[in-house]
């Protein structure tokens, strides 16, 4: 693997021709011609790492392309992203780092959708990271979906045939373990009217560990746990905008795709998100109807009020110098250890505390039950007949 420097670019601006006005006109050129508008789908795949995502992604791809005659594109995360992240363990990026990175990936697979979509070539964003963009384009061009442009026209890539008249999926290869991950994907396929479905790669975690180790570059297993433990399936009944998605047992993945797998994408190709306007207009009348009414305002200053109250509620069990996670136990261990301060009378239920700075002294209770907590919850009492 290549070590390269990157930085993070500012937010690449869509071209001109990305405005959904051109979309339209594309669409509608499309439709004069008789051609319908374009089939275009994105499929999420996630899971833990080593559930085997990757080995999926490339057999599916193949799979469309050659029992479906589709266009399928798969775009892998752990190749697409700055190697510099991924490489040394020590300068693992800060979470809000990759949210960025992720969100600027987002925005490439936007210009290579645009260029689809209306049937251009594709542009280079004016700001981006050199490094993540050079490796998209390609990912793009080693699955035959872009090839370059004239040597004058450098910025520019050129859609090949396979990209333009064909149905399209692209697949996304990455562990997308928190569900908001996914959203960002949805509402791409939601700004543009995209089939949108989620595939999780259910594997034990004994399984990816062992499949890890088996690689020549394996994660720290204790990645693995980690995620184990923060993954965040797909989850329809919760999430509408989940509907469309399976859980795929990992150990039979690398065979044909299932019938149910098939409906799914097929499903998610004939019924793209619905794009739904903003009605500025609607929105502003309701802005104004809230802004006079006297029981909304009286309800805003009350809720305002509360809040205020929940804070200062907060602070004084701050002041006493406990947090309000800190569980009763270690409170309770951390009074013991401070045993000239705290003194501890046996069967009494409370702690007796003696502080030599204020001196004075103070009973705590020494039931199951935080002081902090009951604090807010008396607060939160307040909130409820609000
Ligand atoms: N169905 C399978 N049965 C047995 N081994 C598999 C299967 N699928 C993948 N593997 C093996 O498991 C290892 C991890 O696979 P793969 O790279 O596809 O996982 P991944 O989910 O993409 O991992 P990561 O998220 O870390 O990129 C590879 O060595 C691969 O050969």
């Amino acid at each position: 693997m290549r070590m390269r420097g990157w930085r993070l670019a500012p937010e690449p601006t869509l071209p001109a021709t990305g405005s959904r006005e051109n979309m339209k006109a594309g669409e509608d050129a499309r439709g004069a011609r008789g051609e319908g508008p374009r089939k275009l789908g994105l499929c999420v795949l996630c899971g833990l790492p080593a559930a085997g995502k990757s080995t999926f992604a490339r057999a599916l791809s193949h799979q469309l392309r050659l029992e479906r005659g589709w266009a399928a594109g798969v775009v892998a995360y752990d190749d697409v992203m700055p190697d510099a992240f991924l490489e040394k363990a020590g300068a693992r990026p800060l979470p809000s780092q990759w949210k960025l990175l992720r969100q600027e990936l987002l925005k490439y697979l936007e210009y290579f959708l645009l260029a689809v979509i209306n049937g251009c070539q594709m542009a280079t964003p004016p700001s981006r990271t050199e490094a993540m963009w050079e490796d998209f384009i390609t990912c793009l061009k080693e699955q035959d979906l872009i090839s370059s442009a004239a040597p004058e026209a450098q910025s520019c890539y050129l859609l090949t045939k396979t990209a333009l008249f064909r149905p399209l999926f692209l697949i996304l290869d990455d562990n997308f373990y928190y569900q908001s991950m996914r959203y960002e994907v949805y509402q791409l396929a939601r700004k543009y009217s995209l089939g949108f479905c989620q595939l999780f790669l259910d594997c034990s975690l004994e399984t990816c560990l062992q499949r890890n180790g088996q690689r020549p570059r394996p994660l720290p297993a204790e990645t693995i746990h980690l995620m184990g433990r923060k993954i965040e399936e797909p989850n329809p009944e919760k999430n509408a905008w989940e509907h469309n998605s399976l859980t795929i047992q990992s150990p039979a993945c690398a065979s044909e795709p299932s019938p149910e797998l098939t409906d799914l994408l097929l499903t998610a190709l004939e019924n793209p998100v619905k794009y739904v306007e903003d009605n500025v207009e609607q929105k502003e009348t309701d802005r104004t109807i809230c802004s006079t009414n006297i029981l909304h305002q009286a309800d805003q200053a009350l809720r305002r009020i509360v809040s205020q109250a929940m804070k200062e509620a907060k602070g004084m069990v701050n002041q006493e110098g406990f947090s309000e996670e800190v569980t009763f136990k270690q409170r309770h261990k951390e009074r013991a250890s401070r045993a000239d301060t705290w003194k501890i009378i046996p069967g009494s239920g409370h702690i007796k505390c003696r502080s030599p700075e204020v001196s004075c002294l103070a009973c705590c209770r020494t039931e199951k039950r935080p002081l902090s907590r009951r604090k807010v919850r008396n607060s939160g009492e307040v909130r409820d007949q609000v």
